[in-house]
């Protein structure tokens, strides 16, 4: 027969990690986090779990996550099998009406679905919309600027609107809202392709979310890309606004959207790597994180690595 007391005495380090998350746990106590969850990032099935058990670790803490999803290596697959080459311009997909199509059923259809499905694993909590819903975000024509002259680059839209409505009812339902990065149309009766790092920054503001974490697959905002993989750990708005014009595409409207959110409201805006499991739960819970990490100008005199 086994001892008890050895028993006890086993799960006493289990004890006192919960122990160590109490001040963390209660600092953020029903806080709103968008999680940018990157195509890139969901590189395999054991991750996605992960990922999954994660936001809902978070849901159950008492935090009120939410998940915004990318896909941009699964659309140009389907693209692909559809016969229609995947083309960017200033980072961004360039979206014919046909590939509008597609870029909404892979996302809504596939994707989101996907994610709503590993997350309602665990009971249910997980209701995917895209920003058509409800009007959740609204877009106007995208057109970029390259060299200086404006470019059609199709049906890519440009947030004018964010309706937090549907989303705030189903976190003050107790669920948590999983969203495409699709937008209705003020112009039109369509829709429009928006980059899911800008959806989720725009969300994250206008929620008056405490954090955002954008989950990708680099370590962070790497110093020397592609030269270095020394990793910047903390930086103000400031020091990325001086960055932003030397960043190179993937990284633009992700560094973007941390400088956006942390100009809005925003506490913090963290990169970190979607490759590794569990790295939300390791962003939190280690004193000096594992990414990147955006703050406002007036909290650059703030503690280091607080989290
Ligand atoms: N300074 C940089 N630091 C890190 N990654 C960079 C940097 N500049 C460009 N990148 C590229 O950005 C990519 C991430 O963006 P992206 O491919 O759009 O990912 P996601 O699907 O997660 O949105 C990285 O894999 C890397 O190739
Ligand atoms: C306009 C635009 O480029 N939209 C993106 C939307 C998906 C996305 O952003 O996915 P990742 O986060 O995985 O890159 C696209 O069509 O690829």
């Amino acid at each position: 027969m086994s001892n008890p007391t050895a028993r006890k005495h086993t799960a006493l380090p289990k004890a006192q990690t919960l122990i160590e998350a109490l001040p963390w746990l209660t600092r953020h106590r029903g806080k709103t986090v968008v999680i940018k969850f990157g195509g890139n990032a969901m590189v395999d099935e054991a991750l996605k779990a992960a990922f999954a058990q994660d936001v809902v670790f978070l849901h159950h803490a008492g935090l009120k996550p939410v998940v915004v999803h990318g896909g941009g290596p699964q659309i140009s697959k389907a693209l692909d099998r559809h016969g229609i080459v995947s083309e960017f311009k200033a980072g961004l997909r360039v979206t014919t009406e046909d590939a509008m199509d597609v870029v909404r059923m892979v996302l809504a259809g596939q994707v989101q679905r996907e994610l709503v499905g590993l997350l309602n694993q665990h009971g249910p909590l997980a209701v995917g919309l895209t920003g058509e819903d409800a009007h959740t975000i609204t877009a106007t024509k995208h057109q970029p600027r390259i060299e200086g002259e404006l470019v059609d680059i199709g049906r890519v839209g440009e947030i004018t609107e964010i309706d937090t409505g549907a989303i705030e009812a189903l976190l003050a339902d107790g669920r948590i809202p999983v969203v495409s990065s699709i937008a209705r149309s003020q112009d039109d009766h369509h829709v429009y392709n928006v980059n899911a790092d800008t959806a989720a920054s725009a969300l994250a503001a206008a929620l008056g979310a405490e954090t955002l974490m954008v989950l990708t697959d680099v370590e962070g905002l790497y110093e020397d890309w592609p030269n270095s993989d020394e990793v910047i750990s903390r930086l103000t708005a400031k020091e990325l606004e001086k960055l932003l014009p030397e960043l190179a595409s993937g990284m633009v409207p992700k560094m973007e959207g941390c400088l956006h959110a942390v100009r809005n409201g925003v506490e913090t805006a963290r990169v970190i790597d979607g490759r590794v499991q569990h790295s939300i739960l390791l962003e939190i819970f280690t004193d000096e994180g594992i990414g990147t990490m955006v703050v406002p100008d007036d909290e650059s005199t703030g503690t280091e690595g607080e989290s």
